[in-house]
Order: structure tokens, then C-alpha cells, then sequence
């Protein structure tokens, strides 16, 4: 087989880039069978061999980085063709044919993902962490004090507002709820929200998690019910937004390195 791989940074969440993706299709007159699909994180295609003995695959995969969703693709085919004819079809046309339309195509997603990402309420949580810099650090974690998901423990943050940076989003929410200024110093992870956030399409907002750490103030609940410094073990028998609990071993790793 021949290939190629392309990597897009998208300015997007996780469940944008990933919906935007599968609705453009791909960008050859051939069909491709879904071989497996896992929201919002990979999908893999798959062709042939078609009357003209074409193989053709194209895998993605989709992930959550500080400065966007980083999609990377990978194409890969085999005509079948026998002999040298086969080998130089397949690597010379094809592969010219295979790389200019997959950067028309790319190119066309990466700014549909962006325009398309502007209609999803984003949600942002800040993993504020304080440490005695000997392995006992502790991270600040918030139990919700009404609503559906009263009772519920989460990152303090909240939505993002049209036309406001995530971690300008993250400083403000922090500020509001907890009477704080903290500092965002990386990215740790995203996942999918379930519900519908500010009454959007279910399922399409993400919640963004980055490592915060204090820089004026000491926190206080106005908005929570209760506010508590936890250490890495006991993170796992609170009783989180079932949403947030992937994110736990990433939280899990930061308290360890810090
Ligand atoms: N802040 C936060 N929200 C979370 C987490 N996990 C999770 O599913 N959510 C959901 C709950 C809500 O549907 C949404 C956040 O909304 P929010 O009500 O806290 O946002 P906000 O502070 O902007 O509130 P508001 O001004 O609109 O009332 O995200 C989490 O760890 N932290």
C-alpha cells in the first residue's frame, strides 16, 4: 500500500471537528464503507477492490489539544495493477490525485469547522492545583448547588461567551465563582458533554479542562454549594458529572508531576 498523512489544526471543539468531518465526506468520486467510527475521537474508511482492483483507506483520528481539535489523517491505496504499470500508477498519478484533493478538501473543513464551531456553547473548568512541592498536591474541585445536577461534583468554570478566549473565559468564570485570580498554565483535556449546554444541539458542546494555578485570593463558594482541596487518591470516590470523569487520569498525572 502507498500513503500519505496530512495534519490540520482545527479551531473547533472535539464534537465540531469530529460532525463536520463525517458530513463533508471525502473528497474522491469513489465510495468508502465506514469500517469503524468512535465520536468524537477516530473513524476509519475503507474500498474497495473495486472493479479496477482499487484499494483505498482513510483513517482520522481527533484530538484535543490547547490550541484546538488536531486532526490527522491517513490515506492509503494500491491500485492492483500488476507489474511496474501498477507501481508507477500508484505512485505518481494517484498519489499527485490523492494529495491535491485532500488539501482542497482540508482546507474547505478546517474554516467550515471554525465557522460552525462559533454556534456551540463551549464550557471551560479550571484543575486549579496548590502543592507543597513533596508529592502533596491538591487540586480544587467544586460540588454543583442547584439545578439538574445539584449535588454533583466539577471543575469551578463555566460557559464560554461569544467572542471571549477559553482561558480569558477560565479567568473570568474563576473570578465569579470563586472570588480568585488564577493563571491557566496548560491544557489538559476535553470531553464531550451529554446534555444540552444553553440550549444548544445535545451532545455537541465539550467541557475544556486547564491546569490553573492561584495567583490572588483565596477560593470561596458564591456560586457552589461546597468547595474542597482534594488530593490525587481520593478523586475517583467523589461524585463527579459523570461527563468529567475521563478526565480524571489526566488530572490524576498533573497533581503527580507537580
Ligand atoms: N463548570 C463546569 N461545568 C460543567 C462541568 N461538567 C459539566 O458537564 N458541566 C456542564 C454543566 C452545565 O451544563 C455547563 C456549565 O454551565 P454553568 O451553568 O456552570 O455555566 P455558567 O457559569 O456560564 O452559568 P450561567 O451564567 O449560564 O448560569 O457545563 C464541569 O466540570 N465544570
Amino acid at each position: 500500500m502507498y500513503r500519505l498523512r496530512f495534519t490540520t489544526v482545527v479551531a473547533a471543539p472535539l464534537t465540531v471537528a469530529f460532525d463536520v468531518a463525517r458530513a463533508l465526506g471525502r473528497p474522491w468520486p469513489f465510495p468508502l464503507e465506514e469500517v469503524e467510527s468512535v465520536r468524537p475521537v477516530s473513524d476509519r474508511y475503507a474500498g474497495g477492490p473495486d472493479s479496477g482492483r482499487r484499494r483505498v483507506t482513510h483513517a482520522r483520528t481527533f484530538t484535543a489539544t490547547g490550541a484546538g481539535t488536531v486532526v490527522e489523517e491517513e490515506v492509503s491505496w494500491e491500485t492492483g495493477l500488476p507489474g511496474p504499470l501498477g507501481g508507477l500508477v500508484d505512485r505518481a498519478v494517484l498519489r499527485r490525485r490523492v494529495l491535491r484533493a485532500m488539501r482542497r478538501h482540508l482546507d474547505g473543513y478546517a474554516a467550515l469547522a471554525a465557522v460552525r464551531a462559533l454556534d456551540v456553547v463551549q464550557v471551560v473548568g479550571a484543575a486549579i492545583v496548590r502543592g507543597d512541592g513533596a508529592g502533596g498536591s491538591e487540586v480544587l474541585v467544586a460540588q454543583r448547588g442547584s439545578g439538574a445536577l445539584a449535588g454533583l461534583w466539577e471543575f469551578p468554570g463555566g460557559k464560554v461567551e461569544p467572542g471571549e478566549g477559553h482561558e480569558a473565559a477560565l479567568v473570568r468564570e474563576c473570578a465569579e465563582e470563586l472570588g480568585v485570580a488564577v493563571v491557566p498554565q496548560a491544557f489538559v483535556g476535553e470531553v464531550p458533554l451529554d446534555g444540552a449546554v444553553a440550549g444548544g444541539a445535545p451532545g455537541a458542546s465539550t467541557l475544556r479542562v486547564w491546569w490553573a494555578r492561584l495567583a490572588g485570593g483565596e477560593p470561596v463558594a458564591h456560586e457552589h454549594r461546597e468547595l474542597r482541596w482534594v488530593r490525587a487518591a481520593d478523586l475517583e470516590a467523589l461524585d463527579w458529572i459523570a461527563a468529567d470523569r475521563p478526565l480524571l487520569p489526566a488530572v490524576r498525572a498533573l497533581l503527580a508531576r507537580l
